[in-house]
């Protein structure tokens, strides 16, 4: 590709975020499904949804919810998608959320979707710009994901039958940025077989052999999964409010 093809496609390649938020959050033991859990005076998926509206270089965020779940309708000045076609399974809604938004030309083949769990509410609009300016130039696309920070163990009858050495070793976060197209095909590889192993999208890219890049990500984007991680995600949500506001 020569300059001005280069700057060409930079232009005219958009980003979209597509948030899966269709699960029920068993293991977070609350009565509604987690993300719909109050959270710091919002919605848990409305602090998510807040940060890639901070992102000037979104051009459409989309929420994959089940369908008949009116629960967004009712936020005031909603900037974003709703898209009523969960599935059985994450990646199942992905895929579903994927296919409208290239089914109805909201997403071009060959523009960036941001995979983001509804239920990582603390993922910053810094973090996804890192995203964006590491996989914007790569062939590939990529994934926020932290270095293993402690030491890992291999278990046999809940015993350890082995120390594995964690200088390689990266727990995947999201958002996972490749391009609409790319990624679409890549999961439908495994609709068949209800995307048995698909646990993120980098995970479809790799089968296809491809390697998605890893980009350092925060330990405060966690997903939010047992009930002890409400009180720690609240505290990081209002300690941020309290730094943002003035003196
Ligand atoms: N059928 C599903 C299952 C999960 N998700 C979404 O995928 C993200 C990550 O999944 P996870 O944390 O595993 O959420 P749940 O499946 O809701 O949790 P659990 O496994 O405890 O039931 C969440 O934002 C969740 O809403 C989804 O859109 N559709
Ligand atoms: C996609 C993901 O957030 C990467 O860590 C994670 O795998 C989703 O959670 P699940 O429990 O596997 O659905």
């Amino acid at each position: 590709m020569n300059q001005a093809e280069t700057q060409a496609n930079a232009t005219s390649v958009r980003c979209h975020a597509l948030l899966p938020s269709a699960g029920i959050g068993a293991r977070a033991g609350t009565v509604q499904p987690k993300q719909y859990q109050p959270l710091a005076g919002k919605l848990l998926v409305e602090h998510t949804l807040a940060a890639f509206a901070g992102v000037a270089r979104i051009a459409s965020v989309n929420v994959v919810v089940t369908a008949g779940d009116d629960t967004l309708s009712s936020v005031p000045d909603a900037c974003w998608n709703v898209i009523e076609k969960g599935g059985a399974t994450r990646a199942d809604s992905v895929f579903n959320g994927l296919s409208h938004l290239l089914e109805t030309g909201e997403a071009r083949p060959d523009d960036w979707v941001l995979v983001h769990d509804a239920a990582r509410c603390l993922i910053s609009p810094a973090q996804i710009d890192a995203l964006i300016d590491a996989c914007m130039v790569d062939e590939v696309g990529g994934l926020l994901a932290l270095p293993l920070p402690d030491t890992l163990k291999r278990s046999v009858d809940g015993r350890v039958a082995e120390t594995i050495a964690r200088g390689d070793k990266w727990l995947a976060q999201t958002p996972q940025m490749f391009r609409a197209e790319v990624l679409h095909r890549a999961l439908a590889h495994h609709a068949a077989t209800g995307f048995a192993g698909i646990t993120d999208e980098a995970s479809a890219i790799e089968a296809q052999g491809l390697k998605p890049l890893l980009v350092p990500g925060s330990a405060q984007n966690f997903k939010v999964t047992y009930p002890e991680d409400f009180a720690l995600a609240e505290a990081v949500l209002l300690q941020r409010g309290r730094s943002r506001a003035p003196a």
